[in-house]
């Protein structure tokens, strides 16, 4: 006999908590399930884990920035000690999220979901009926369909490892590779980046520009090519990557993650798939089956961060509850890459704005001589800000240097609201602060 469930969310990760916490606020009998620890990428393998080790990364770097200008001493990250600290936060969450369901009613189910019907998912022998599920898997490492794939570390494995190698490679050269080639860099591992054409391509051509030298301070060596295959010769791995061919103790999958979509048995739960993903309508529901939403990474609508998750989960339920017709909006989501110094973005690009026909004066300078870079003795400062003529909005903003992954929420909440760059000048901010050189990054 099948239970029967108002809500189902498969995976526990932001969209499938975001969801079923509000669903379960409304009264309805919720369950979610998770084959591994509840709480998902971002709290247990993505974002908080990654920060928690960026943490030691920041300290180290502001050492060494002021050492000889009234710090002196030494001072180095100790992997270990840096990973005790990060579990210090991530061991606790998986208990505390099953705890908080538990207290709202919420039905826990641990093993891989699979769809029985359209309106059924089986879990470990569980039959669970359904009047709306939602997919909220995530999304998984890329397959690259090169000979010894088998042999790469994926990111969850990075964050846990206990010791860090000598020498680290990361295949591909976008987010994962940059945020923790800085960490493992400054470590004290030799890295290198095989990246097949331009270096973290999702950002500006010019702040990555002066974003290279941290990597170059760093010794991290970064090749352009594309890499064929892994192979072990029992004493350790060689890459191969056009005509290179590099030995590393750790090779470490970074290019880029696709929907974690492959095993739900969409067909018996009679939910389309395409080439890339769901088929799912512009309300983030299944075009085929009106009971099944995606939200996340899984839906693959939005870009794959955390806070559009979040943003995809909300719209799903104001759907369910209300049939709204709400669809996601993704206006002024910036993303930021956690490197020492960090880079942000948010908005279009340059290229972007023009490709659209966009009439925009371009605001763009490195300026190591601003104050709020010579405070801290960094090199690295630099803006790019897209200002629509006319109505003087705010079309993109990009920059590098320090706490650039603060001062982008400003630039996010003037792109979203319609601010413009007048609004941004007109506006007192304290002094001295990153944010009282965003009127500077505009005028
Ligand atoms: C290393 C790394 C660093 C990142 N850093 C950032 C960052 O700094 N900022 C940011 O905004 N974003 C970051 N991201 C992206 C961010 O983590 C994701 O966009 C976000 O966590 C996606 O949330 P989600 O709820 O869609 O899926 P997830 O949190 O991935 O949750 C999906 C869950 O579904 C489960 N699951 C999958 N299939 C099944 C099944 N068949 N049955 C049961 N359970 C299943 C999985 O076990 C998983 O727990 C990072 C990602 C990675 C990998
Ligand atoms: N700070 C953050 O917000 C953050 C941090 C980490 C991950 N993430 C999310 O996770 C996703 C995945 O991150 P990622 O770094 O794996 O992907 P990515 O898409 O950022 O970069 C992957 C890169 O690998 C390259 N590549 C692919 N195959 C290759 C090959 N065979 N040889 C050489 N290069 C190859 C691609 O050209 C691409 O530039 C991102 O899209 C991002 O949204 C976000």
């Amino acid at each position: 006999m099948a239970e029967k469930f108002d809500f189902i969310a498969i995976g526990s990760g932001t969209a499938a908590q975001v969801a079923v916490h509000r669903m379960a606020d409304e009264g309805k009998r919720c369950a979610v399930i998770d084959y591994r620890s509840y709480g998902g990428t971002c709290a247990l393998r993505g974002c908080d884990p990654k920060k928690m080790m960026v943490s030691g990364e920041e300290a180290l770097a502001a050492f060494k920035r002021m050492e000889g200008n009234g710090i002196n001493g030494s001072a180095s990250i100790d992997w270990n000690e840096l990973q005790a600290f990060k579990r210090s936060f991530t061991n606790p969450v998986p208990e505390k999220q099953q705890a908080r369901y538990e207290r709202k009613g919420v039905a826990t189910f641990h093993g891989r979901a699979r769809f029985a019907g359209p309106d059924r998912i089986k879990v470990e022998g569980n039959d669970l009926r359904f009047s709306h599920a939602l997919i909220a898997t995530g999304a998984t490492p890329r397959p690259l369909g090169i000979k010894g794939e088998e042999l790469l570390t994926h990111s969850d494995a990075f964050l846990e490892l206990d010791t860090l190698p000598d020498q680290i490679v990361f295949v591909g050269g976008g987010y994962i590779a940059a945020e923790f080639a800085h960490l493992a860099a400054r470590a004290g591992a030799k890295v290198t980046i095989l990246q097949r054409g331009r270096l973290l391509k999702a950002f500006d051509p010019d702040i990555v520009e002066w974003l290279m030298s941290s990597f170059d301070d760093l010794g991290i060596e970064i090749v352009d090519a594309e890499v064929s295959g892994v192979t072990d010769n029992g004493a350790g791995l060689t890459v191969h990557a056009g005509d290179r061919t590099i030995k590393t103790e750790l090779a470490v999958h970074a290019a880029g993650r696709v929907p974690a979509i492959g095993e739900l048995d969409l067909e018996a739960g009679e939910v389309a798939r395409g080439k890339s993903g769901l088929l799912l309508t512009p309300q983030l529901r299944s075009q085929s089956n009106d009971k099944v939403f995606a939200a996340g990474d899984a839906a693959a609508n939005g870009p794959p961060l955390t806070p559009v998750s979040s943003h995809d989960a909300k719209v799903v339920v104001e759907n369910i509850l209300e049939d709204s017709g709400r669809k996601p909006n993704y206006r002024g989501v910036p993303s930021v890459l956690f490197t020492e110094p960090p880079a942000a973005r948010v908005g279009a690009l340059e290229r972007e704005a023009r490709e659209a026909g966009l009439d925009f004066e371009v605001n763009a300078g490195s300026h190591p001589s601003w104050f709020s870079a010579r405070r801290l003795n960094e090199e690295i400062y630099g803006h790019k800000v897209l200002i629509e003529k006319g109505s003087d909005r705010i079309l993109g903003a990009h920059l590098v240097g320090p706490d650039a992954d603060e001062l982008i929420n400003i630039f996010s909440l003037a792109i979203r609201h319609g601010l413009t760059a007048n609004d941004i000048q007109s506006t007192m901010f304290a002094y001295p602060t990153a944010a009282s050189d965003a009127g500077y990054m505009v005028g």
